[in-house]
């Protein structure tokens, strides 16, 4: 008898090869490009599954796994359950007071054993988003030059331009099926913070996982580095991108353009990009360009529409006044609060409402005031249509009580500018006044949930971008929901990714906010909350999932043919599930031959003798 160090020899269709160093690190880097969740024991030496974060269960693999794989004594002796290993996690992230620490910790669980990640965010999906998301992710990227250990998501650079596909090429995964870029220059409401924007791809992709069980492996988070025009970056001794002001113009177009080929160009025709904090011109001018060609939204105009739809949707039910029933005034007009103002107006079509109509109830301020055509500052091109015939004026307090508004939208990147006077006169305006204080992260908020309460007489439905603490208003606690596009991306994505669609136009986003306003219950509104709670999210995005898949085939943007019968399900089945594996062969059990049995050579000679004999 010999034993076969599992090291180096591979199982090839039965057979046992011995594997050079080289190709076994080759044939387990075929292996991991080409599964997902599946895997191939035999082609992979024993550390493998210590080193890379998709199969790594540190002291959760059995003893008998260890002694497969060949990874006994490189673990200490003792087993612990998946259960006992959350424990330790909770602990842990609960021993560090600064808030960077607690993502540090958690990013370093991601990186080390990405299912034991993901267990941990479901046990407790309210308490670390914040950490891996808004806001944490906010100061994260700000000190990202501390944050950044090992590759998570690829750096493509302006120096790139003729190289995009071969630096596509570099990342592991062949099997990517969405993307989330940004080019660093609106990162949250931090302004432009060039590549320490990478903390924003990643963190938005966890949430692809962890809201909507994409698997992870399909997803890459890219950040374009065009240089940044931050003084304080270029000045800084940890900063991790290019240190030069960034490129406009031709020159960056044309990166986009080649960047956007070579990702279908490797990922298939269906690969969904995601466009993430751009700033204004090039967000809503690449969104025009790319939309009928490639499978492509941006989040901060489509996902945030959708998201602030959805709320305005669920407070019809509080209000009892329609949509069209209600005058908005949006502080800040840029892709955020534009994207918001178009989606509200499909919405009121869908109540019977002209378009011209209903645009004449939506006021719009950004820096320069009023977006009246009579100003003399330039409307940026895509608010045009919003812009309105009237005076002009820089006085926001004001215009709250001339409009008569009955719906605030903060989304100006300024915090705090929904000051007492302005909330007191929302409350003489109407007596359910809805506050969208939506800037991120929490300082960019336009006020918080508290001061909404206490200026506003505790009338108001109040939202905003970034979590704040449950208000106590009158003796009452109340708990404002969390107006952010996380509540629909990740489902919305889902759904695309699901049935392989080509494209991912408005309708979809309008789909997504119905059936996450028809998931708010009463409760909820009971609660002062027009969203659902956190805890359900994972379901919530499915059903959103299905219900955009079903407008996907309706609107024939589909590839997956036949259509499943029922998208629910399909959709059950598709994701993800972290739960660890087991890495020891399952054996299935087959029926026992019941055929002739016999003991030896000869018995064998004889029986074949003797029925060839009677022929
Ligand atoms: N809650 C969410 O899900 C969500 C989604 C997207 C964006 N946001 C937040 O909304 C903010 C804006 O995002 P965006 O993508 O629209 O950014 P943007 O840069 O495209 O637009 C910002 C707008 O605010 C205006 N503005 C700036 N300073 C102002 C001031 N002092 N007074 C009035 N207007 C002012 C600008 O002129 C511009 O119109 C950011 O803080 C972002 O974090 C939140
Ligand atoms: O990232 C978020 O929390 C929401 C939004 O996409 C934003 O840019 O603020
Ligand atoms: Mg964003």
């Amino acid at each position: 008898m010999f034993s076969v160090p599992p090291n180096f020899y591979a199982n090839c269709g039965g057979v046992i090869v011995k594997l050079s160093k080289l190709n076994c690190a080759r044939t387990f880097f075929l292996t991991v490009r080409n599964n997902v969740d599946d895997y191939c024991p035999n082609l992979m030496r024993g550390i493998d599954y210590l080193k890379n974060p998709q199969f790594n269960k540190g002291l959760a693999f059995t003893m008998q796994e260890r002694q497969a794989l060949g990874i006994q004594g490189l673990l200490a002796a003792n087993y612990k359950t998946l259960e006992e290993q959350l424990a330790i996690c909770q602990f842990s992230v609960d021993r560090y007071k600064d808030p960077l620490n607690k993502y540090l910790y958690l990013t370093e669980l991601q990186d080390n054993n990405e299912r034991l990640f993901y267990e941990l965010l479901a046990t407790d999906v309210q308490k670390f988003l914040p950490i891996v998301y808004t806001p944490i992710v906010g100061l994260a990227c700000q000190r990202f030059g501390l944050v950044y250990r090992r590759p998570r998501g690829l750096f493509i650079t302006i120096q790139d331009k003729g190289r995009v596909a071969s630096v596509l090429r570099n990342w592991p995964t062949t099997n990517v099926r969405a993307i989330v870029v940004t080019d660093g220059e609106r990162i949250l409401g931090l302004g432009d913070l060039g590549a320490y924007g990478m903390g924003i791809p990643v963190g938005k992709l966890t949430l692809y996982t962890a809201l909507a069980g994409v698997p992870p492996a399909y997803c890459l988070p890219i950040t374009l580095d065009v240089g940044t025009n931050t003084q304080n970056l270029l000045e800084d001794p940890m900063y991790i991108g290019l240190r030069r002001k960034r490129v406009r113009g031709e020159e960056y177009d044309s990166l986009i353009e080649e960047f956007m080929q070579a990702c279908v160009k490797r990922y298939g025709q269906d690969v969904l990009i995601q466009f993430e904090d751009f700033a204004l011109a090039n967000a809503t001018r690449l969104l025009a360009k790319y939309q009928k060609h490639y499978c492509t939204f941006n989040d901060d105009i489509q996902g945030t529409a959708s998201v602030i739809v959805a709320g305005i949707i669920a407070a019809t039910r509080i209000t009892k006044r329609k949509i069209s029933d209600n005058v908005y005034l949006f502080l800040g007009a840029g892709s955020a609060g534009v994207g918001i103002a178009n989606l509200i107006v499909d919405a009121m079509a869908e109540e019977g409402t002209q378009t011209a109509e209903a645009r004449k109830k939506i006021y719009l301020f950004d820096v320069d005031g009023f977006l009246s055509t009579k100003r003399k500052e330039a409307i940026p091109v895509h608010a045009t249509h919003l812009a309105k015939d009237m005076e002009p004026t820089k006085n926001f307090e004001k215009f709250v009580g001339q409009v008569k508004a009955t719906c605030l939208v903060g989304v100006s990147t300024v915090g705090g500018t929904f000051t007492p006077t302005i909330l007191k006169q929302m409350a003489k305006n109407i007596d359910r006044p809805m506050i969208f204080a939506l800037s991120n992260p929490t300082i960019k908020s336009e006020c918080t949930a508290q001061a909404a309460y206490d200026n506003t007489e505790g009338r108001c439905i109040y939202a905003s971008g970034s979590p704040f603490p449950p208000v106590n208003y009158n003796g009452k606690k109340y708990l404002t929901g969390q107006g952010n596009n996380s509540y629909v991306y990740p489902g919305i994505a889902l759904g695309v990714l699901a049935s392989r669609a080509h494209h991912a136009p408005d309708p979809l986003f309008l789909t997504a906010a119905k059936v996450l306003a028809s998931n708010v219950t009463d409760d909820d509104l009971k609660l002062g909350r027009i969203y659902p709670s956190l805890g359900d999210i994972k379901c919530l995005s499915i059903k959103i999932a299905a219900g955009v898949m079903e407008n996907i085939y309706k609107l024939n943007l589909a590839s997956l043919y036949p259509k499943p019968k029922d998208s629910y399900q399909f959709v059950l089945d598709y994701i993800y599930d972290s739960s660890y594996k087991c890495y020891t062969p399952q054996f299935h059990e087959y029926p026992a031959d019941t055929g002739i049995k016999v003991k030896t050579i000869k018995e064998m000679i004889d029986m074949y003798k003797a029925k060839n004999k009677k022929k």
